[in-house]
């Protein structure tokens, strides 16, 4: 188990260092419009989830709509604080 800045801390390592098998530097050089279609897919199946499949489900999508979230704002140049300015 991880926190939020927890995985932040680690895909901004990832990106940095592009170690090789990650899929966060394979999504960081598809690039935004790719990024951006997993982060729409992963709060679908979010919605679906908390609709129609109870609460462990969506956790588990909820979590990766998270994972995509920061993956976009890795590639946006973003820091969690650029964020949570807004928050
Ligand atoms: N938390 C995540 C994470 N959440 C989601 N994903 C990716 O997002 C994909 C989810 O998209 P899909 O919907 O296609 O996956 P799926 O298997 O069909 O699952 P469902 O949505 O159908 O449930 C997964 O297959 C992963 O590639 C993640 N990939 C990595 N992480 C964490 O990120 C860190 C770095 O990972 P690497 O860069 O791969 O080393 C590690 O701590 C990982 O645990």
């Amino acid at each position: 188990m991880k926190t939020f800045e927890e995985l932040f801390a680690e895909l901004s390592e990832k990106a940095a260092t592009r170690p090789e098998g990650s899929g966060t530097v394979a999504e960081l050089d598809a690039g935004v419009h790719t990024i951006g279609k997993k982060l729409v897919e992963e709060a679908a199946e979010s919605w679906m989830a908390a609709e129609h499949e109870g609460p462990e489900h969506a956790a588990q999508e909820i979590s990766q709509l998270l994972y995509h979230a920061q993956v976009m704002m890795l590639a946006c140049g973003l820091e969690l604080k650029d964020v949570y300015r807004h928050l």
